[in-house]
């Protein structure tokens, strides 16, 4: 069973080290502003943060633990960083499920099942594309995110939301798909549920005004 209902909006809480609103206070306040506003669960990042907005909020916490370098395997990527987030308070842990090499040797079917067995939460592959969608659930995976489409490879990441992905996905796997990554504006999110996404988690449009506002300000390039 998981823990929030079907087309729903879940929100990402995470700052970068470098922003001014890095930290459980700040990023405990952001997910208490959109649990008010409407959203059903929130995506945090690393045990403190995940700690502190469990117990501030209603609506469950989706824990990721990012690890290492970005160009590697970095979103919760070993059973030791899963267990961090999930000991924190997370509902539900979110972790690299593509098919690349993992840090600690596990493979994903065995990380998938140690969480499964170990902790009974359920686990969201964060994918980078079909055949790393169809793996992830086949290796034992409760739901499958597009959250790392357009982050694996050699190019830049692209503008737009993989929308086509979701459809893809949503077409062939048997278990919830979930929309994650570039989804900035409302007719984006609405466009990934039509598509067939489960929900959609929306992170920077939401809850990065440093982002935000160097939007507004590309407009005077
Ligand atoms: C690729 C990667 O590391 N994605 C991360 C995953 O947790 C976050 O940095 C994103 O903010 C999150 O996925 C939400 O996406 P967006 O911020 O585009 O709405």
């Amino acid at each position: 069973m998981l823990p929030f209902p079907a087309r729903s909006l879940l929100v990402s809480c995470q700052a970068a080290a470098t922003s001014p609103l890095h930290g459980p206070g700040p990023m405990t306040m952001m997910a208490r502003a959109a649990e008010q506003a409407g959203a059903v669960a929130i995506r945090a990042n690393g045990p403190a943060d995940v700690a502190a907005i469990a117990g501030a909020v209603g609506v469950p916490v989706i824990g990721i633990n990012k690890t290492g370098d970005r160009a590697g395997v970095y979103i919760t990527p070993t059973l030791a960083a899963a267990a961090e987030v999930i000991r924190a308070g997370a509902a539900l842990v979110a972790l690299d499920g593509t098919t690349r090499p993992r840090p600690d040797g596990l493979t994903l079917a065995e990380q998938v099942s140690a969480i499964h067995d170990g902790y009974g939460v359920p686990v969201m592959a964060d994918v980078d594309g079909y055949e790393a969608g169809l793996a992830a659930r086949e290796a034992g995976a409760d739901l499958v995110a597009t959250t790392l489409s357009g982050y694996t490879g050699p190019g830049p990441v692209p503008a737009e939301p993989d929308v086509e992905l979701v459809a893809k996905l949503a077409g062939a796997l048997d278990c919830p798909v979930v929309a994650e990554g570039r989804y900035t504006t409302p007719e984006l999110f609405r466009a990934a549920l039509d598509a067939g996404a489960y929900a959609v988690v929306i992170g920077t449009a939401i809850t990065n005004p440093g982002a935000i506002t160097r939007r507004f300000l590309g407009a005077l390039a």
